[in-house]
């Protein structure tokens, strides 16, 4: 864990007036970038969310003050229609996931999160974006994660109250009853704030469902230190299904019909393989912009360390 002292000067030509979470979330953006970007990288992956922007805004300061070496292009991978937008309004070149050389990884990808654990697991898909940034993350060499204060919790399902899971339409309601078959307490079709235009709509033109679990997800610590498995078939005091967030991933992305769960932990088996020794769903770092104006950030490496000598 580490702690930079506020600073008071920015590198924006026009600073905004900003309340005090998103000057958090700013100061963040501009420490991840100073320490995990530079003009040389040739592909960047940019995640999605109103954390993102303040992450996109320091990338272009820093290409207007240290433009690429020898004319080189900088590509910008979006997470959707929206990271795609937030991109071109910055002047910046964005190219489809797709159009990606064959077996060529990003040289990082910057995103939010809506929590983070302390082995800096992930909820995301707040905004509905998860299954693009999930590409993104595992095929980049690192994942930089962009947060504020409130996001900075022990376990996951503390402040945020559900699991977002992208499913295709036709199969939401069997999706919805295996969910409570998982323990979910009424897992609900996420719908617009106006709700006769119906279910909110992915980049895939998925549904969102949003499922609340009543204990907060089990970190690998947790599991060591209590002896459980972490597969469900344990209870607490109540009844209540207990999980590790491996294992929830994993039992959600097996129920027909899920396209992807916004937990983003370990991967297991071959997708680890693949992955190779760089990439991966988790953050190698997290930046925390504090109330204070301070930043925290927490990296792999910290957590490496306390696990090893706990
Ligand atoms: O679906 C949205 C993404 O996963 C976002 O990265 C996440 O919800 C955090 O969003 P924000 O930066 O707006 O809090």
């Amino acid at each position: 864990m580490a702690t930079t002292a506020p600073e008071p000067a920015l590198p924006a030509a026009k600073p905004p007036v900003l309340d005090a979470i998103e000057a958090a979330k700013r100061k963040a953006a501009f420490q991840a970038v100073k320490e995990h970007f530079s003009s040389d990288m040739q592909f960047v992956g940019i995640g999605s969310g109103s954390t993102i922007v303040y992450g996109v805004e320091a990338i272009s300061a820093h290409l207007k003050a240290n433009p690429p070496p020898n004319g080189q292009m900088n590509w910008f991978v979006p997470t959707g229609w929206n990271s795609r937008k937030v991109i071109e309004q910055a002047g910046l070149i964005p190219i489809a996931f797709d159009s990606l050389p064959a077996a060529r990884q990003l040289d990082v990808c910057f995103d939010g999160a809506d929590e983070v654990d302390e082995e800096l697991n992930c909820i995301k898909g707040g905004g509905a974006c998860l299954f693009q940034e999930k590409l993104v993350a595992e095929r980049s060499k690192k994942f930089v994660c962009i947060a504020d204060y409130r996001k900075n919790q022990k376990r996951l399902l503390t402040n945020w109250p559900y699991v977002p899971i992208e499913v295709a339409p036709i199969a939401h309601a069997s999706v919805l009853a295996n969910l409570k078959l998982l323990g979910s307490v009424n897992p609900k079709l996420r719908e617009h704030s106006l709700a006769k235009t119906g279910p909110v709509q992915t980049d895939q033109s998925f549904y969102i469902i949003d499922a609340p679990f009543p204990t907060q997800l089990l970190t690998s610590r947790d599991l060591r230190v209590r002896g459980l498995k972490g597969d469900g078939t344990e209870t607490d005091e109540k009844g209540n299904k207990l999980w590790g967030i491996v294992q929830l991933a994993f039992a959600i992305r097996s129920i027909t019909g899920v396209l992807e769960v916004g937990l983003f932990q370990e991967m297991n088996g071959i997708e680890a393989q693949n992955a190779g020794k760089t990439g991966g769903q988790k953050p190698v770092a997290v930046y925390f912009g504090m109330a204070d104006g301070s930043v925290t950030s927490r990296t792999a490496e910290d957590v490496e360390r306390e696990l090893s000598s706990s």
